[in-house]
């Protein structure tokens, strides 16, 4: 016996009232134990084949499949009486005979509605035969109205009547990939000839997966009926799936441009390890992250798609917390401590600067964090030796020695403290986890915001698992680094050579959002984790939306007034709707919040140290750093002036290639602030507008 649920099952289910969702989802229970149960009170529909509805209290059904001579029952439809049998008539669930995968086709309906917006645009489809755009999965009942598309908005219009892999393909096709192209992308595992009869095997197909659950485990399917309006929860896009349930023989690297779903691979990718319990031997998988809020919203994502014996298995934590966790243990005694404290060290040690040497402070500062910290060199003869590539001034042995006393200065005042940067604190960890003999392992280790992590903090992650199948799974995008420098994993002894992999389709963002964000960092080299280059050429977005909105003001005021309105008018219509405003620096937070708490308007601020309440609608404030990772339907980046973004700052070197990076880095940070957005984005400046718009 095969029992299964629809997407669409979720999307009905999500819509009853409360009285009919309960009693919705004890039936479902009950059905999943047994679909022949007597209790269940069946009446099969005879305007259809294979469908019966099930009689619910109040007048309410549920529609499921049962094809003839099978043991496959699928859920399929919940309303109330009229609607669910107008729902049943309307539609078809059936084995396309091309692809095998299980398709729900609405037939019985005015479809030419969806293709009204006739203009002078060619029929594009016109151009492939029958036989092509079947092959794609294009449902036999549908090829004629396929073939009137002339357009993407028609094609967007016509989405709702197509199975999701076949919108997908015919996106392609009209993107200018060929018929090839399309079919090994969309069906790369297709080979065998398609039983229409089969429907367990149907039911098993890529494709069917993002529609279709088939049900096994029993906690997870509670948890699945309690909050069915996530879809990623349950039906990942099968380039998802592909890279969740696999065994590695080493570890992975998955690239993926802004909002392609690269955590919710990473959350399902730690669920798949954590379930595997023969691998481990009372080991659990660390889930590890840059940002502290993240991890918190990771965990709380987490326990909605694993039963409590998973969950166990997966520890969580922003590596930061994890090294001072881990090191108060071992009874550590230095503070850790970050540019905050170390300013006023660095402004002592300069003073020891040899006035031959033409260098600014910042080329002290930068060649501390580039070259000293990530190789941990602690001696003048290890920086005499030391590789300085990718470093713009050449140095020779003396000039060497003389910047040495600077350094020796300043890590003598650190000690002096009993303070310790982050790095030189991970080097600690490293040190004791070498020494110790209650050694601390993980069976494996998920990386999420890698490009944000530091050589020294993958020198660690490599610590703390052994080399072995599945060892480490890394997810990250270089476009969004908005902290550390870049990292070469080969370095790190991790290799990834043969498993590197990417994500393409952009979940989050509509395309033109998108573009815009793209096009900020247009001319950039942007790298792949490792030694190679990555590239924005093949990532999309399947969403339309309005196209960024940028206004600029004579005054902060202005701007103020008209960000007031337009949340206000979003209000209106979207009232649930999560908006956040980005800004680049904490203070502007706080003006913004004062503002907006002195007004009519419900603000929160977004914190390091807290996870997001889904269910608040108060309008979100939160700096440029802290949005990292999180979506809103509705961003709007204000004070994007000359002199803020890219933030004027003193540290400016002379250094060319510094200075790159450093610009670089601040266009990422609009990038991570533009792609947060799902539905608008608004940008806004006042006086002299920043010269990324
Ligand atoms: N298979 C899916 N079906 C439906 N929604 C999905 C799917 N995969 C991802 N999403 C949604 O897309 C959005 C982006 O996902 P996620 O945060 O995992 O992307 P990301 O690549 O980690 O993004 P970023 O790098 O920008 O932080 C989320 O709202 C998520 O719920």
């Amino acid at each position: 016996m095969k029992v299964a649920i629809s997407s669409d099952f979720f999307t009905s289910l999500s819509k009853l009232p409360k009285t009919q969702l309960n009693e919705t989802i004890k039936l479902v229970e009950k059905f999943k134990n047994d679909p022949k149960s007597p209790g269940l009170n069946y009446e099969k529909l005879n305007f259809t084949s294979n469908m019966y509805s099930i009689f619910l209290e109040q007048n309410y059904r549920c529609i499921v499949m049962n094809p003839d001579d099978s043991n496959v029952y699928i859920l399929l439809w919940v309303d109330n009486c009229d609607a669910a049998y107008d729902w049943a008539k309307k539609h078809t669930c059936s084995i396309n005979s091309e692809t095998g995968s299980l398709q729900i086709i609405e037939t019985q309906t005015v479809i030419e509605e969806a293709l009204v917006q006739k203009n002078s645009d060619e029929l594009f489809f016109n151009k492939f035969t029958n036989k092509e755009l079947k092959s794609l999965g294009v449902n036999e009942k549908l090829l004629d109205y396929v073939k009137q598309i002339r357009n993407e908005e028609e094609l967007d219009n016509f989405r709702k009547y197509l199975p999701e892999e076949v919108y997908e393909a015919l996106f392609y096709l009209l993107a200018g990939d060929n018929i090839e192209e399309v079919y090994n992308y969309i069906y790369p595992q297709l080979s065998e000839k398609v039983d229409t009869n089969d429907f367990n095997k149907a039911l098993e197909n890529e494709s069917s997966k993002r529609r279709f659950y088939i049900v096994e485990n029993d906690d997870e399917f509670m948890q699945m009926l309690n909050a069915p309006l996530e879809k990623w929860r349950v039906f990942l896009h099968a380039s998802q799936r592909k890279l969740v349930e696999k065994n590695y023989n080493g570890a992975v690297k998955v690239l993926g441009g802004a909002g392609t779903g690269k955590t919710v691979v990473a959350m399902h990718r730690a669920k798949y390890l954590a379930k595997q319990s023969s691998f481990f031997e009372n080991k659990k998988v660390l889930f590890t992250t840059f940002t502290k809020n993240l991890a918190l919203d990771i965990h709380e994502n987490l326990k909605k798609i694993c039963d409590e014996k998973t969950l166990q298995n997966i520890e969580v934590v922003n590596l930061d917390s994890w090294v001072h966790t881990f090191l108060s243990k071992h009874g550590y005694k230095n503070q850790i401590v970050y540019d905050d404290k170390t300013k006023e060290l660095w402004d002592k040690a300069l003073i020891l600067k040899n006035s031959n040497l033409d260098l600014p402070d910042s080329f002290f500062k930068e060649e501390w964090s580039r070259i000293i910290q990530p190789q941990g060199i602690v001696t003048l003869e290890e920086y005499i030796k030391t590789s300085r590539a990718g470093r713009g001034t050449k140095l020779n042995r003396n000039q060497r020695k003389l910047i040495w006393e600077v350094f020796d200065e300043y890590r003598y005042l650190l000690i002096s403290k009993n303070y310790k940067e982050i790095s030189d604190a991970i080097n600690d960890v490293i040190n004791i986890l070498n020494t110790s003999t209650n050694n601390i392992k993980y069976s494996s280790i998920i990386v999420d915001e890698a490009q944000d992590f530091g050589m020294r903090a993958f020198k660690l992650l490599r610590a703390l698992v052994d080399e072995h199948e599945n060892d480490l799974f890394i997810v990250g995008d270089a476009h969004q680094r908005i902290y550390g420098h870049k990292v070469v994993l080969g370095q790190c002894s991790i290799n990834v050579k043969g498993r590197s992999k990417k994500l393409k389709l952009n979940y989050r963002t509509t395309d033109e959002i998108r573009k815009w964000a793209v096009a900020l960092l247009a001319g950039e080299k942007i790298d792949d984790l490792d030694e190679g280059n990555d590239s924005s050429n093949d990532y999309k977005s399947l969403y339309n939306g309005p196209k960024p909105e940028i206004k600029s003001f004579q005054d902060f005021n202005d701007e103020l007034k008209y960000i007031h309105e337009y949340i206000k008018n979003i209000k209106k219509v979207d009232t649930e709707s999560k908006i956040c405003i980005v800004l680049r620096t904490q203070k502007l937070v706080d003006t913004y919040y004062d503002y907006f708490s002195s007004k009519d308007l419900q603000t929160l601020k977004i914190s390091r140290n807290s996870k997001d309440d889904l269910s608040d609608t108060n309008v979100r404030i939160a700096t440029m750093h802290r949005v990292k990772g999180l979506d809103f339907d509705h961003v709007i980046i204000a004070s994007i002036n000359k002199g803020i973004v890219p933030l004027e700052t003193s540290e400016i070197s002379d250094e060319e290639l510094i200075n790159k990076e450093y610009l670089q880095k601040e266009k990422s940070l609009v990038f991570v602030a533009a792609t947060r957005a799902k539905k608008s984005l608004l940008v806004t400046s006042y006086g002299l507008k920043s010269e990324f718009l």
